[in-house]
């Protein structure tokens, strides 16, 4: 039939690249298009050559009717086109298994890899050579392993070179990182060259192949041809984010943001020597993803959006708030609780007040257990200020109250928003010092950006509090002004015996309309957040807002507490980078 191979990628690799656009596009940054580009030159400039040779050699042949008719380098055009949908199918593929993965927790030096990522590396390397050493014996050969040999010979060099570049990160990595962005598209074109091949849409001749197939009519080779490539594709890419990922993690080595560098100047990152990462901040930010992605759902998805250096600072920051939280609300008495406010304290006054020569390090170490010593180290405070940080513990001081008093902390509505602005409305301002000091962009109207960021934060903190009304009753707290219950004919003692029934829902909807009230003022506002922030942010926010309109749809309970069903949080993150990336 006439354009037969054309018409495969009419049915085959245009929709699937259609529909992987449309997936992943409100996600894809500036340097994720940037390195597609990239890598779809470099395959398709790699590869012409190598497959002219194929076609003027005879080992690939197209009937006459089944191409377009124009060639480049007697490539047809169609030919031409596999080059770059395949590489820019894998690259998506790719960037889409990867978006969750903080990279940067994955670096390692030499003396830090396990005994079996340093084998392992080696052995790659091993088997790169002689694959490529085995492939220019079968070329010489020229007998029916001459295709298999040019291909091994083709791609293992490169192969060889990329994996001695970032061997140690694809080891480390997890399977959904590396095995199933090259397996999942390489299934797809074992597929569609297997339906090609049965079609005659191109022929591999008999003189030049094993005569073995995999499944069908698709050969051995055609089959390892598919994963070579993309193993080539996915190495490649991997190369380029270790690069990014260095980068990114070592703001001291590199003082601009991977987003702002060209990107020959990013790739200069990649010669700095894994002897000189510091891995002690590595060890940090794998404890802090750990945190994260453990304690918050909301925010550990939504950190995926997040541009490199600004998510690294954010999941610190986390980490801080979150180690701060759990050591007050862990203390076995009020007494220790308090402790650790005055000891947080000390630490800020020794970062933020002391002169320049005093022990951070040998504070922490002195007070705080190894478990908290990353947390309080990593603290990124040359990009946030300390007054939210002051008033932040002081918002806790709230939480070891209603231990220490018969009387409860929050009795009016203006308690409770005090509590909130201590403990939410400064991570509202923090986050906007981050993006504020990662942004190259000026940023206008400050003032009124940090307004609403301390309006969001309250509206979120609500939210929290409405949905664990339940769970925070088990720990003896009410954040339910007395005055409210008062109005329902409560009292404290009630809500904790039975912290549900109508009266606590109708509390529960009170101070939910009161959140997205404060929603709806600030949300406006996040349109002015500097582009690299903006999308992300709002993303953040709508995800854990999500959780609100959950609430007052009388959604999901476990243990009491309201949960978003993954494809609901998915769908939220998805629509709101959609329209705001
Ligand atoms: C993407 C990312 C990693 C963001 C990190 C955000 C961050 C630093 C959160 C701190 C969390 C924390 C442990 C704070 C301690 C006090 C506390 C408990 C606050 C409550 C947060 C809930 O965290 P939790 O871990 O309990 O989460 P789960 O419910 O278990 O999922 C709070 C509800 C406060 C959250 C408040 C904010 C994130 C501020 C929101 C405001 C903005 C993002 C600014 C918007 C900007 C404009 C201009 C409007």
């Amino acid at each position: 039939m006439f354009f037969d191979y054309a018409l495969v990628h009419v049915k085959f690799t245009i929709p699937l690249a259609g529909l992987l656009t449309f997936l992943i596009k409100p996600f894809l940054t500036y340097l994720d298009v940037t390195r597609i580009l990239f890598l779809v030159t470099v395959a398709v400039t790699a590869t012409i050559p190598w497959d002219s040779y194929l076609i003027r050699t005879g080992v690939w042949t197209y009937p006459e009717d089944g191409v377009l008719g124009a060639s480049l380098f007697s490539i047809p055009v169609e030919e031409l086109f596999f080059f770059v949908i395949q590489t820019y199918i894998t690259s998506l593929v790719y960037i889409f298994c990867n978006k969750p993965i903080l990279l940067a927790q994955y670096l390692t030096t030499r003396e830090a890899r396990p005994e079996w990522v340093r084998q392992g590396k080696a052995f790659g390397q091993f088997l790169f050579v002689a694959l490529t050493a085995f492939g220019g014996y079968l070329v010489i050969q020229n007998d029916q392993r001459t295709y298999l040999g040019l291909i091994l010979a083709w791609a293992c060099p490169v192969l060889c070179m990329t994996w001695s570049l970032s061997g140690d990160l694809i080891l480390a990595l997890p399977w959904t990182s590396t095995v199933l962005p090259i397996m999942a598209p390489t299934i797809y074109l074992w597929f569609v060259d297997e339906l090609s091949l049965r079609q005659g849409i191109w022929t591999i001749e008999d003189d030049t192949k094993l005569g073995s197939q995999l499944f069908g009519k698709l050969d051995l080779e055609e089959a390892i041809f598919f994963l070579i490539s993309n193993m080539l594709v996915v190495f490649g890419l991997l190369a380029f984010d270790k690069a990014t990922a260095v980068h990114d993690a070592f703001p001291e080595l590199f003082p601009q943001p991977s987003s702002s560098v060209p990107i020959m100047s990013l790739l200069r990152a990649r010669a700095v020597p894994s002897s000189q990462y510091d891995m002690q901040r590595i060890v940090g930010i794998q404890e802090s993803v750990a945190r994260l992605q453990k304690k918050s759902r909301s925010f550990h998805i939504a950190s995926s959006v997040f541009p490199g250096r600004a998510r690294i600072d954010l999941t610190l920051l986390y980490s801080y708030c979150r180690l701060a939280d759990d050591l007050i609300d862990d203390a076995e008495t009020p007494e220790e609780a308090l402790n650790w406010i005055s000891k947080l304290k000390g630490h800020l006054d020794s970062v933020y007040c002391a002169p320049k020569a005093a022990n951070v390090g040998h504070f922490i170490r002195a007070n705080f257990p190894p478990s908290a010593h990353s947390a309080l180290n990593l603290l990124p405070t040359h990009v946030i200020s300390s007054e939210p940080l002051y008033e932040l513990l002081e918002g806790f001081r709230t939480d070891v109250e209603f231990k220490m008093s018969d009387r409860p902390p929050i009795q009016e509505e203006e308690h409770l928003e005090l509590y909130a602005s201590r403990v939410a409305s400064t991570i509202g301002e923090l986050c906007l010092d981050v993006i504020f000091h990662h942004t190259l962009q000026k940023v206008e109207n400050k003032r009124a950006l940090y307004s609403a960021a301390k309006e969001m934060g309250i509206a979120l903190q609500y939210v929290n509090i409405a949905r664990d009304v339940v769970v925070d009753a088990k720990i003896g707290r009410v954040y339910l002004p007395t005055s409210w219950l008062e109005e329902e004919g409560m009292t404290t003692e009630m809500v904790l015996k039975k912290p549900t029934g109508p009266q606590i829902d109708v509390m529960r909807r009170r101070l939910l309309g009161k959140a997205f009230q404060r929603y709806r003022n600030s949300r406006p506002a996040m349109d002015l957040i500097p582009k690299e922030g903006r999308g992300p942010m709002i993303v953040a926010v709508e995800s854990y807002m999500e959780i609100g309109r959950v609430l007052a749809e009388g959604g999901l309970r476990v243990e009491g507490k309201a949960t978003v069903p993954a494809w609901r949080r998915i769908g939220v993150v998805w629509k709101t980078a959609l329209r705001n990336f």
